[in-house]
């Protein structure tokens, strides 16, 4: 992952509509895109933020995993997204430095990128995506 750019940074909100007024304010600048991601069961809504983005987090149903992270922890910060050239190197990389990487294959997130994810308690904590442009 050396030389990666962060892509964006997740945050998991109660109410998106609130969220995204309260961030376009905070950044003087207007929501460019919103997104529902079926597998993922939540709708995202994106902020330019220099080369890196930060995405809002809505769940869409009860069992979806940012419902269960709200109601546990509140909400807050969620992920980090590095951006990668390969994820799949990237996943058998990581795999073999002994990171617990949460599928076998990547999955379609927003903007149709390959997405793939590392379990929090392998990185102090903090719940690491990587995401190949397709
Ligand atoms: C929009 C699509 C895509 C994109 O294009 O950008 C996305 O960003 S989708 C984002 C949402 N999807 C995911 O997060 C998928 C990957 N996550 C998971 O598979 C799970 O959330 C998890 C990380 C495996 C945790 O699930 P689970 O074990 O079922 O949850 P628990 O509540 O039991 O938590 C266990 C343990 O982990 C801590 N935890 C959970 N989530 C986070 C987090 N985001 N950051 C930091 N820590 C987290 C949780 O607090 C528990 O810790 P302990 O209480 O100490 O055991
Ligand atoms: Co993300």
């Amino acid at each position: 992952m050396a030389n990666k750019h962060i892509d964006h940074i997740g945050i998991a909100v109660k109410d998106l509509e609130k969220a995204i007024a309260t961030y376009e304010k905070l950044l003087g600048t207007e929501c460019y895109k919103q997104e529902e991601v079926e597998s993922q069961k939540v709708n995202t809504a994106f902020f330019k933020t220099g080369e890196s983005k930060i995405e809002l987090l809505g769940a869409t149903a009860d069992d979806s995993v940012i419902a269960k992270y709200v109601e546990k922890k509140g909400e807050g910060m969620h992920h980090v997204a590095f951006e990668v050239e390969d994820i799949h190197a990237e996943m058998k990389r990581l795999r073999k430095e002994g990171f617990t990487v949460l599928s076998d294959e990547p999955s379609r997130g927003a903007d149709n990128k390959l997405v793939a994810f590392v379990h929090p308690k392998d990185n102090n904590g903090v719940l690491v995506e990587i995401c190949q442009s397709t």
